[in-house]
């Protein structure tokens, strides 16, 4: 059951914190402040105590305007916009329905109903857009999701931040097939409504229940029902926001939207326990209920009157009693809304203290820090709760999200689509050979590395239907494009070599298309080899839950030979069977929209771009966007080179007429007309910039950031990335990402498709950057200007050289660490003065050895009397490069000649620590 603090309750009862901690010291009930919480019993023995005239009202009026309630609901304020649209202009009812009504019953947004608190989702526009949006476009659409609720792997959705796939849930082909739609886990919006454990969701997601494990979630269940609510009200009631602010839980919204002013009168005793109600959503108790109904009958009362623009009479607005405003700030729980990360200064503002109480307070607690310290959501909330205020995350639309949304396909015009597979697996295992031996052909020879380099997709035609073919890269470097071609694909084929078993990159790939909620079907090759071992794979595999039918799992296993292309024919009929029990479909009869898979700048013909069709059907002349290009299609080739004039779903085809390279990964969308594919094309390209903003602004921890700063060592790497496809662009960057350290961050500065100019060039001058060339050369201008301005300029034909090259850089870069090797000791048995020379002391090498330029301590009796370089080492008369253990030598020391006979040297070498 869920707590009260006690300024809750002293609110609820309209009491002030003292008189609460009066009473509550009478009744023997000890608390240390008015942040302290009240278990249940105390809060009834609480309410008990002034209770007589709160019961009355509460009874009566229960039935009347539940809507009224969902006033509360924060997402009144930020998305009032959008709740609009959602068919209730003050969504209505949505928070406070405690019964929640579920989803069935109100289609259009009873999400927001099943939430009590109110506060969280309706704040996310995109979180309540689920519910409120008509076209119910939430779960049916996406197609992943659905499916993975029938997989036994679907589970990882949970798992996985869902922020991560925001960019690829468009994608989300044959939307509305799969009715299920869990996918909804996947995306952002979805995860706002995981973290709060009643969302309506849940239930229909098993996946979900990652979910829930989200820290807002929990944090929304302390919040009191907080001033969220008072933004809703702010929608209808602004006008009468005094008469409001009765309302025990306005209060704190209004202190908020005040400036911190008093607004916590009180509303005399018929205000009974609005803030129990809404902290206690999951009670089922008649009793429970009976308090919710009560509270609400009050928030009618309460608001009845002004959220009908004084209409009805304000029953309550009478015994407002004007409170002595000094007499309880420390009641100010003041509710903020912050962004994933701020400084202090900006936090300060938005908790309207001055930012050296934040200093101060922290600078007490030992951190230092300054005003334009940027702190992350959770340090920022930490701050905040110092100063009794309570944080909410500021949702960030994505406005590329947005634009892509689409409305739910009609079942009936739905056809069947061929399946698009993928190829994965461990480097070598053979993807290639057996890609080549699905499509009889060789694409191994002339690869540079083995690595696969360009993306490219075929269509296979086996028994009549047609299966479409991704070519997919092997090597770790692609992982960013792997996961964009799990995400456009329906069928992952694993590929794992039956001589060599699991390795790092099958799991990698097995996690890869059970986050995306790909079917796997494995293929064991080289099963003609003498080593292969079959059943060792199937072993094996069954630690990744892929258990062979054979074996009473689900997972389709055909052992194959890319060589002898034993297996493939079985593989083919497999893979077809796996997609007719899915049930691919698309609507063929609309506008086109699909997936880049790759693009590159071609000289003659201008921006190429490899598009997978997923929907509908794509024409010569249609206007098209696909992320930040935009044009006409003037000529489309299918895989074949065999030019078309319209490609349907799960087509490959090879499109001119962009103006520009788009991304691979990107959605590519047929617009209506040219105007709107451009305007389009600008969305993503402002979009692309904010992104890249925040992208680059460093996310620390407060703590992380200070050690850093304090310690000083934080360093940079800028780098430009230029290749000659933009697949090989994304990979590279993803991989040399990946290298940052804690020392060292990666910081792709630009990155681009083409040969090195001069920009590029200056662009690494300016900013003390190096360019890595893969597949692609300097032109004349660039070399020269390179030469001039010293810049280094690195071209490669494997991405795996850069990438280790870069690392080998970075190693170079990070502050050598070094320790001190003991070469040997000596003992001084001997001085001798030597005008000019100093002190030469006649030694005998104990153990060891002595170096001619080595460091050298001088103890004497067990204190170090001299810590410096050797000036002189010698043997007789001669300068000698080292002498060993058992030699006499004559040791000079750099302005040292104090050395006594009974000395005893260490020489030692400070040496460089391999990282
Ligand atoms: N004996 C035998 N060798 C195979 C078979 N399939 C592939 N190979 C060999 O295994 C090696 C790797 O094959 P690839 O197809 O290049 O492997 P890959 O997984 O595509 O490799 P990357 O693209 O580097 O990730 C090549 O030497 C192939 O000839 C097979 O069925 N039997």
């Amino acid at each position: 059951m869920s707590k009260l603090r006690v300024y809750e309750l002293a609110k609820e009862l309209n009491k002030t914190n003292k008189e609460m901690l009066t009473m509550l010291k009478d009744k023997g009930i000890e608390v240390a402040s008015h942040m302290s919480t009240l278990s249940d019993e105390q809060i009834s023995s609480m309410k008990k105590a002034s209770a007589p005239k709160a019961a009355e009202p509460v009874a009566e009026e229960a039935p009347k305007k539940k809507n009224i309630v969902q006033v509360f609901r924060p997402q009144n304020t930020q998305n009032a916009g959008r709740q609009r649209q959602g068919q209730r202009p003050q969504g209505s009812g949505q928070g406070q329905r405690p019964q929640g009504s579920s989803q069935g019953q109100r289609p259009q947004g009873n999400n927001q109903g099943q939430r009590p608190q109110g506060s969280g989702q309706g704040q996310r526009p995109q979180g309540s857009g689920q519910g409120q949006r008509p076209q119910g476009t939430s779960q049916g659409q996406r197609p992943q999701g659905g499916y993975q609720g029938q997989r036994p792997q679907g589970s990882s959705q949970g798992q996985r931040p869902q922020g991560g796939y925001q960019g690829q849930r468009p994608q989300g082909s044959g939307q509305g097939q799969r009715p299920q739609g869990g996918y909804q886990g996947q995306r952002p919006q979805g995860s706002g409504q995981g973290q709060r454990p009643q969302g309506g969701y849940q239930g229909q997601r098993p996946q979900g229940s990652g979910q829930g494990q989200r820290p807002q979630g929990g944090y929304q269940g302390q919040r009191p029902q907080g001033g969220r609510p008072g933004d809703g009200r702010r929608d209808g009631y602004q006008g009468n926001r005094e008469g409001y602010r009765n309302d025990s839980r306005d209060g704190r919204r209004d202190d908020r939207r005040d400036g911190g002013r008093d607004d916590r009168k009180k509303t005399g005793p018929a205000i009974p326990a609005p803030a129990i109600t809404e902290q206690k959503p999951s009670r089922t108790k008649p009793k429970d209920a009976h308090k919710k109904k009560e509270y609400k009958k009050d928030e009618r009362d309460d608001r009845g009157p002004k959220g009908k623009k004084g209409k009805a009479p304000a029953v309550q607005a009478k015994p407002v009693k004007p409170q002595p405003k000094k007499e309880e700030p420390e009641e100010k729980i003041k509710q903020i809304i912050i962004p994933e990360s701020l400084t202090i200064q900006e936090l300060a503002d938005k908790m309207k203290i001055q930012p050296s109480a934040i200093v101060k307070k922290l600078f007490l607690q030992g951190k230092i820090v300054t005003v334009n310290q940027e702190v992350d959501y959770d340090a920022a909330e930490e701050i905040a709760m110092e100063f009794d205020c309570l944080c909410e995350k500021e949702e960030v639309i994505d406005v590329i999200e947005e634009l892509l949304k689409e409305d739910e396909e009609d079942e009936k015009k739905m056809k069947k689509r061929p399946p698009v597979v993928c190829v994965m697996g461990h480097v070598d295992h053979g993807k290639t050979s057996l890609l080549d031996a699905i499509r009889d052909t060789d694409v191994t020879q002339g690869e540079a590395g083995g690595i696969t380099q360009h993306i490219g997709a075929s269509v296979v035609s086996v028994n009549g239907e047609k299966i479409t073919f991704l070519d997919t890269p092997g090597h770790e470097a692609f992982t960013a494009m792997r996961m964009r071609g799990a995400n456009s694909t329906d069928i992952a084929i694993l590929v794992v070599a039956a001589d060599d078993g699991v390795m790092p990159q099958t799991i990698e790939a097995i996690n890869h298309a059970k986050a995306a909620g790909i079917e796997i079907v494995v293929a064991i090759n080289k099963i003609d080899k003498p080593s292969a071992n079959i059943e060792r794979v199937k072993q094996e595999l069954t630690e990744y839950e892929l258990i062979p039918e054979d074996w009473g799992g689900s997972t389709i296993f055909v052992p194959v030979s890319a060589h002898t292309k034993e297996g493939i024919d079985d593989l083919m009929e497999m893979i077809l069977l796996t997609a007719e029990v899915m049930e691919l479909k698309a609507n063929p009869i609309r506008r086109a929209r699909g997936l880049v898979i790759e693009a590159e700048l071609d000289k003659g013909k201008g921006p190429v771009a490899t598009v997978l069709v997923q929907k509908g059907t794509l024409r010569i002349g249609d206007p098209i966007a696909a992320g930040s290009a935009y044009g006409k299609v003037r000529a489309m080739m299918d895989d074949r080179g065999r030019r078309v004039k319209e490609a349907g779903p799960s087509m490959p085809v090879e499109i001119l007429g962009l103006n520009d390279v788009p991304n691979a990964g990107e959605v590519f969308v047929a617009c209506g007309n040219e105007k709107e594919a451009r305007s389009f094309a600008e969305t993503f390209i402002n979009q692309g910039r904010v992104k890249m903003l925040e992208e680059t602004k460093s996310k620390m921890s407060l703590d992380d950031l200070f050690s850093q700063i304090q310690e000083g060592n934080l360093k940079e790497l800028g780098i430009i990335v230029k290749a000659d496809v933009q697949g090989s662009v994304e990979a590279l960057k993803q991989s040399l990402i990946k290298i940052s350290n804690e020392e060292v961050v990666v910081k792709i500065i630009h990155g681009g498709v083409g040969a090195i100019n001069e920009s590029d060039v200056s662009l690494a001058a300016a900013s003390n950057a190096i360019i890595i060339g893969f597949n692609v050369r300097p032109d004349a201008t660039a070399k020269e200007t390179a030469d001039r301005e010293g810049v280094d300029m690195r071209l490669y034909r494997v991405i795996y050289n850069a990438i280790e090259d870069v690392e080998a850089a970075m190693k170079g870069m990070l502050e050598p660490v070094f320790e001190e090797k003991v070469l040997g000791h000596a003992e001084v048995r001997q001085t001798f003065k030597a005008s000019g020379v100093g002190t030469i002391a006649g030694s005998y090498v104990l153990d060891g050895l002595f170096e001619r330029d080595c460091t050298v301590r001088v103890t004497r009796d067990g204190v170090v009397i001299y810590d410096g370089k050797l000036a002189s080492l010698k043997r007789f008369k001669d300068d000698v490069k080292e002498v060993k253990a058992g030699y006499e030598c004559g040791f000079v020391f750099e302005r040292f000649n104090d050395v006594k006979e009974g000395d005893l040297v260490e020489s030692f070498k400070m040496v460089e620590i391999p990282r």
